[in-house]
C-alpha cells in the first residue's frame, strides 16, 4: 500500500525516495537518480500538504506535511477519496464549481474548509491540477494545500478590532457608520423612518477620576450591557468612544415610539451600578436623538450632526434626559458660537463692567454689603441681558480670563472708593464652577487684594454647592485657602442643590445665601415659608449668617425680619446698578440716623 503513495515512478528505496532501476539503465540513470533524489527530497520536506490521486480520485501519494496537517497517516488515506477530508461547511454548488474549473482548465485554486481526523474543521489554501498523459487522459490529479487558520485567525482577530470595540465587544464607530449608511439605503427605499440616538454618560469623568480608569471601564461594560438588554433584535447599539454609546433604529415607527425606548435607557441606568471594587455608582445619562428623514437629516453625517446637537442641548438642560433634534437649534448653536466670538474679545475692548446690588442688614436695615454683577456693554449698543452671555461664559474656559477680571475690578472699586474716602461696603463676587475647579482660586484673589492693596475683610466669595460635591476634599482646601487669607466664604443659591446643611458644616464658611426661588415663595404658598425657616433656624445653630436673596416684598422683607435673617438682597433693596449708584446709596446712609425698619432705595 505505501509503494502505491509514492509519486508517480517513484518507490520507496530506503530513505530518501528513489526511481526503480533495473540493471543496465542504472548508468545510464545515475543523473536521473539524483534528480529524483531531490525531488522526493523536496516532497517529502515541503511545508505544504501534498496528496496525489489517480483519475478516480483515489488518494495515491501524501507527503508528511499532509499527515501534519491532516492528522492522518499516509496508510489511513491509501485508497480513500478526499472526501474523506469534506468538512460539512460547503455546498454541493461548490463542489461542483471546483470540479468544473478543474476539467475545463485543469487548474483550481480557492479556500476551503477541511476537517482534520480530530474533528477540528481549518481552513486551507488548495491548489488542484489535473495531470495528463500524452493522449491527454487525465492520469492524476495532484494538490497542494497550506493550511491558513494562523493567519484567518489574525485575519479575523483584525477584522474584530476594526469594527468592534474591545472593552464593551460593542460595534465601534466604524462599523456603526457602515451599518447605519445600509440602513439608511434601505430605509429610503422602504419609506421608513430611521432613528439615531446618541447617549453620553453624565458625570463619567468623576467616576475615572474618583475611583480609577478600571473601575470606569467596568461600568462603561456593565452599562452596554445594560442598554444592551433594552435593544430588539434588529436595533443597533454601539460604542462610539469614550463615555458616548450609539443606537440605530432601523425603522423606529413613531417618534413617540423613540421616546419611549429613550426614556426606557434612561430608566434602565438609574439603578446603582455595583462594582467590583465594592462601591455602587450612580450613574445618568443624557441622550440626542435625530430622525431621517423627519428633521430634514437627509445623510449620515447629518444626522450625527443633529443627534450630537440635539445631546448637547440634553446636557444643558440640566442632563438625565432626551431630547429630539429641532431644525432651530443649529441657528440656536451658531448664534451661541457668535456670543463666545464676541465675548471672548470683551474683556480687550473693554465691554465688560460690574454692576453692584446691596445687602441690606436686618437689624439697622442698613447697606452692609453688595453683590457685584457682571455686565457686558457689546459693541457699547446697551447691556446683553446676563442669562444671554453669562452662561455661555461658564460653559467655555473664557470663565477663566472673565472671573478673574471680576474679582480684580472689584477689588480696583473698592480700592477706588478707599482712595476717593467714600464709605465702603463687603463686596461680594461669584465665582463658576469651571473657575473653582481650576485650582488656583486662591492665588487670584490673593493677586487681586495686593494688587489693590486691599483689605481682604471687604471682598467675600460665593460658591454653590455643586463646587464642592464633585470633590469635598480638594474643595475644602481651597475654601480653607481663601479663608486663610482673610476673605469672606458664602454659599449662594442655598436650598437648590444638594441642601444638607449637616454636610455644610465641614466646609469653613461664614454664610449662606437662601435662593430667591424660596424667598418667593413666602406669602405665596400655605406652606411657602417653612424651607425658609428651616434654612434660618440651621444656619443659625451652624453659627452662619443668613443672607435671603430675592426680597422684592414688604411681606417677604417683614417675615424674613421675623425669622431673625440676617441680610436682605433683592428688589425691594435696590437693583444691581452702576458702582455710582451705590456710592450715592452709601453716602446717604452716612448722613441718616440708624432707623430701622430698613430703608427701600429703589
Ligand atoms: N460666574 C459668575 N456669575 C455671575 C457673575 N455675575 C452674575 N452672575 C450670575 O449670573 C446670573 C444672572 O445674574 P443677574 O442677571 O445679574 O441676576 C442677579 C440679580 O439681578 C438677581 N436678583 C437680585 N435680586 C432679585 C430680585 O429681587 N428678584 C429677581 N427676580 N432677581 C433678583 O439675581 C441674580 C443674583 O443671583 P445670585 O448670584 O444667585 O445671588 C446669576 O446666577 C448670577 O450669579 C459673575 O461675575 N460671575
Amino acid at each position: 500500500m505505501t509503494e502505491s503513495l509514492q509519486p508517480p515512478g517513484l518507490r520507496r528505496h530506503g530513505s530518501p525516495y528513489a526511481p526503480a532501476m533495473h540493471g543496465a539503465d542504472a548508468g545510464v540513470r545515475r543523473n536521473d537518480l539524483s534528480h529524483w533524489q531531490q525531488w522526493a527530497m523536496a516532497f517529502e520536506h515541503i511545508r505544504d500538504g501534498v496528496m496525489i490521486t489517480d483519475a478516480a480520485c483515489r488518494i495515491q501519494t501524501v507527503n508528511a506535511a499532509f499527515s501534519a496537517i491532516t492528522g492522518y497517516s499516509a496508510a489511513e488515506v491509501a485508497g480513500q477519496t478526499p472526501r474523506l477530508l469534506q468538512s460539512g461547511k460547503h455546498a454541493p454548488d461548490f463542489y461542483r464549481q471546483m470540479w468544473g474549473a478543474l476539467t475545463l482548465h485543469d487548474h483550481w485554486q480557492g479556500e476551503i474548509w477541511n476537517r482534520r481526523k480530530n474533528g477540528e474543521v481549518y481552513p486551507e489554501l488548495l491548489t488542484l491540477n489535473a495531470v495528463r498523459d500524452a493522449d491527454g487522459t487525465v492520469t492524476h490529479y495532484v494538490g497542494v494545500f497550506t493550511d491558513i487558520s494562523h493567519s484567518k485567525s489574525t485575519e479575523a482577530q483584525l477584522e474584530r478590532l476594526a469594527h468592534y470595540d474591545p472593552l464593551t465587544e460593542l460595534p465601534n464607530r466604524a462599523l456603526l457608520q457602515a451599518r447605519l449608511e445600509q440602513m439608511l439605503l434601505r430605509a429610503r427605499r422602504q419609506c421608513a423612518t430611521t432613528a439615531v440616538l446618541i447617549i453620553d454618560l453624565d458625570g463619567f469623568k468623576t467616576v475615572n477620576d474618583s475611583l480609577g480608569h478600571p473601575a470606569g471601564d467596568e461600568l462603561l461594560v456593565r452599562v452596554a450591557g445594560r442598554l444592551l438588554a433594552c435593544m430588539r433584535t434588529d436595533d443597533l447599539l454601539g460604542r462610539l468612544g469614550g463615555d458616548e454609546f450609539m443606537v440605530v433604529l432601523e425603522d423606529c415607527g413613531s417618534p413617540e415610539a423613540v421616546a419611549r425606548l429613550a426614556r426606557e435607557l434612561l430608566d434602565t441606568l438609574t439603578e446603582a451600578v455595583p462594582l467590583s471594587c465594592g462601591q455602587p455608582v450612580f450613574v445618568t445619562a443624557s441622550i440626542g436623538i435625530s430622525l431621517h428623514p423627519v428633521d430634514g437629516s437627509l445623510g449620515l453625517v447629518e444626522l450625527l450632526r443633529d443627534a450630537d446637537t440635539a445631546l448637547y442641548r440634553a446636557k444643558e438642560e440640566g442632563r438625565n434626559r432626551f431630547c429630539f433634534y429641532t431644525s432651530n437649534m443649529n441657528a440656536q448653536a451658531v448664534a451661541k458660537l457668535d456670543v463666545e466670538a464676541a465675548l471672548s474679545r470683551a474683556l480687550e475692548r473693554g465691554e465688560l463692567l460690574l454692576h453692584y446690588q446691596p445687602k441690606v442688614d436686618g437689624a439697622s436695615g442698613r447697606i452692609v454689603g453688595a453683590e457685584a454683577l457682571l455686565r457686558w456693554n457689546r459693541n457699547g449698543n446697551g447691556l446683553v441681558p446676563p442669562g444671554h452671555f453669562i452662561p455661555i461664559a461658564e460653559q467655555s474656559c473664557l470663565i477663566q480670563h472673565i472671573g478673574a477680571w471680576v474679582i480684580n475690578e472689584a477689588c480696583r472699586q473698592i480700592r477706588a472708593w478707599l482712595d476717593a474716602g467714600l464709605p465702603v461696603v463687603r463686596v461680594a463676587v461669584n465665582v463658576a464652577a469651571r473657575q473653582f475647579a481650576a485650582g488656583d482660586l486662591d492665588q487670584v484673589v490673593a493677586g487681586a487684594l495686593q494688587r489693590h492693596g486691599v483689605d481682604p475683610q471687604w471682598l467675600e466669595i460665593e460658591i454653590t454647592e455643586g463646587m464642592l460635591i464633585t470633590d469635598p476634599q480638594g474643595a475644602t482646601l481651597m475654601l480653607m485657602r481663601i479663608k486663610a487669607l482673610g476673605v469672606k466664604l458664602s454659599l449662594d443659591d442655598f436650598g437648590t442643590g444638594f441642601s444638607s446643611l449637616a454636610y455644610l458644616q465641614h466646609f469653613p464658611l461664614d454664610a449662606v445665601k437662601i435662593d430667591q426661588s424660596f424667598t418667593r415663595r413666602i406669602g405665596e404658598e400655605p406652606d411657602g415659608a417653612a424651607l425658609v425657616d428651616a434654612i434660618i433656624a440651621l444656619a443659625h445653630r451652624l453659627h452662619l449668617r443668613v443672607v435671603a436673596e430675592g426680597v422684592e416684598t414688604e411681606l417677604q422683607r417683614d417675615y424674613l425680619l421675623q425669622q431673625g435673617c440676617d441680610e436682605l438682597q433683592g428688589y425691594h433693596f435696590g437693583r444691581p446698578a452702576p458702582a455710582a449708584t451705590l456710592e450715592q446709596h452709601l453716602l446717604e446712609q452716612t448722613r441718616a440716623p440708624l432707623t430701622p425698619p430698613p430703608l427701600t432705595l429703589t
